[in-house]
């Protein structure tokens, strides 16, 4: 792949805005998807916080879940946020009727397990692949993994919770790096699209 990656954002509700931000500040050409022809045009994708169960209607009204699923199977790298980790999921614990996933991990979630808006929280988390200091975990109504397969990595933990897993191509954390300035997550998620983060070496 050449050296600069174009990373999508699934742009259908959500903090769009500032994964475009993270991600250019990550050295990636950052861009919208809204529509399938915008996904087969990217090396990877970012899948925002929000609310899941908007984002998995308006997934299937766009005729993206399909498609999204596909390219997850193909190996595209994707990276989700809190919403975004619920849409990557296998499995939703407790989810609203009829609320579908992308899935690529091989992950039980929890919706708004952290507790609801006004319970929102920042914390220092270490995490697997980045190195120096804690990440700056901010956790708006976040879920967490209640379980996961053999294959899938766990990278952090807070408060005993699993909050940020990897299984192959697929990244997920239940916080928000995409809001707090600190681009390193969104650095390693552009090292899996270049290929140069493999699975297991974090
Ligand atoms: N900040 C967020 O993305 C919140 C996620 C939301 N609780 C959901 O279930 O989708």
């Amino acid at each position: 792949m050449n050296d600069t990656p174009v990373v999508g954002v699934l742009a259908l509700q959500g903090d769009v805005r500032e994964h475009l931000i993270a991600l250019a500040a990550a050295d990636a050409v950052a861009r919208p998807v809204r529509r399938p022809e915008e996904l087969a045009e990217v090396d990877g994708l970012v899948i925002p916080g929000g609310e899941s169960t908007t984002i998995s209607k308006l997934a299937a009204l766009f005729g993206l879940l399909e498609p999204l699923r596909a390219r997850v199977r193909a190996g595209m790298p994707v990276y989700g946020t809190c919403a975004g980790m619920i849409m990557l999921a296998d499995k939703i614990l407790d989810p609203r009727s009829g609320q579908e996933t992308f899935g690529g991990i091989d992950m039980i979630v929890r919706r708004n397990a952290f507790g609801r808006q006004n319970e929102s929280f920042e914390a220092a988390v270490d995490m697997k692949g980045v190195d120096g200091d804690p990440v700056e975990g901010v956790f708006i109504r976040a879920p967490w993994v209640e379980s996961v397969g053999a294959r899938v990595e766990v990278l952090a933990e807070h408060g005993g919770h699993i909050v940020a897993v990897r299984q192959d191509n697929v990244l997920a954390t239940s916080f928000h790096p995409e809001l707090t300035g600190d681009h390193r997550v969104h650095g390693l998620f552009v090292a899996m699209v270049r290929g140069s983060a493999a699975p297991g070496a974090l």
